[in-house]
């Protein structure tokens, strides 16, 4: 990863609530107890991380691990109490408070659970009033907020205000609202949490068609491991106000960092986040024989083929040439548990 893949740079963050967080000497070893007993509490713990340029990164963690608080801090809506964090190789802590609105107008789109919505305002002018502040002509930025409207299904809704609609509905205004300015760098926060199934999994889709055109640099909360590992390039978990562990989907569930991340995601079903690949033995002069399966897909996706499959190893191809070897019974193991 070079300089410029990063988008997003933050080292040793720390955000501190109590009396006088400014006063603490905050360290690596600087313990929640010995935080509790001058009466603060750290909500982001030396955080250090990289997000990279079209990455789509999502933060897990139990309530109250500090997810919010360390989105607000990337986005400065919180002053960090140590640390830096650097957007685009600038240190957002030292820019004053007009490059900051400039930065966030330009740069940033922001979805967060309350939905922030102007209760003055119609449906359709708080989708186009992010445009507005832009200075982008009426007759363009309506057209654009009923084309957003319609693509998060709220057609013919245009005209409702805020207290006319659902939780959800304004939910869907929010995303419509930020999808509207197209901007580089996406903070949302449990974005699609009061949206029924279908919906969910529809703006999920929409997500991942824009960010594959787009290539938008994305930091997302959610609850839902579902929506993590559909979603996400790299998972963050985290406990207690500090990252656990960054990694892939893959990793984190096949090698999790510490016991917590393996408990974390023990429920899931691995089979859907595996790729064949991973299990790939190398060629070694053994046969290579017949049609090969797909490395890059996830052994869920391949269950039937590998249950019909009559060899003990079957080839893999990775973009035309063979990958590996996949021990049919080390997949049936994972696919269907060890035989009794
Ligand atoms: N303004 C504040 N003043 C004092 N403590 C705060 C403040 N904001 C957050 N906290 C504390 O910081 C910790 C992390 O909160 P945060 O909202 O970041 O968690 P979260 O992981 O996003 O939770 P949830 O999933 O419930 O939204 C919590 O213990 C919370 O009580």
């Amino acid at each position: 990863m070079t300089a410029d893949d990063v988008v997003i740079s933050c080292r040793n963050v720390w955000k501190v609530f109590g009396d006088r967080p400014e006063r603490l000497r905050l360290m690596p070893q600087t313990t929640m107890e010995d935080l509790r007993a001058t009466g603060h509490i750290a909500a982001v713990r030396d955080v250090s991380l990289d997000i990279r340029r079209g990455e789509m990164l999502v933060v897990m963690g139990l309530s109250g691990s500090g997810k919010s608080t360390l989105v607000r801090c990337l986005a400065r809506l919180l002053d960090i109490t140590a640390g830096t964090v650097a957007v685009e190789g600038r240190d957002i802590g030292r820019l004053g408070e007009t490059e900051l609105i400039d930065l966030r107008r330009r740069k940033m789109g922001m979805v967060f659970q309350s939905f922030g919505l102007l209760p003055h305002r119609t449906a359709l002018e708080n989708v186009a009033f992010p445009l507005e502040m832009r200075g982008q002509d009426r007759a363009s930025r309506i057209a654009r907020a009923r084309d957003m409207l319609a693509l998060v299904g709220l057609k013919g809704r245009e005209g409702y205000f805020p207290r006319e609609l659902s939780g959800g509905q304004q939910q869907r205004v929010g995303i419509a609202r930020s999808l509207a300015v197209e901007p580089d760098i996406w903070f949302l926060d449990e974005p699609f949490s009061a949206l029924d199934p279908l919906i969910r999994r529809e703006m999920q889709d929409e997500f991942l068609r824009l960010k594959g055109m787009l290539a938008k640099t994305i930091v997302f909360i959610t609850h839902d491991f579902d929506e993590a590992l559909r979603l996400a390039d790299r998972i963050a978990i985290m406990k207690d106000g500090a990252v656990e562990q960054i990694d892939t989907p893959e990793r984190i569930v096949m090698a999790p960092a510490t016991p917590y991340v393996a408990k974390f995601t023990e429920a899931i079903d691995r089979t859907r986040v595996v790729h064949a690949g991973a299990l790939a033995l190398p060629v070694d002069g053994r046969p290579v024989d017949g049609e090969p399966l797909p490395a890059g897909e996830t052994l869920h996706a391949l269950a039937r083929r590998i249950v019909g499959d009559s060899r003990a190893l079957i080839p893999l191809a990775d973009r035309g040439r063979i990958a590996g070897l996949l021990d049919r019974k080390a997949a049936l193991d994972l696919l269907l548990g060890p035989a009794a």
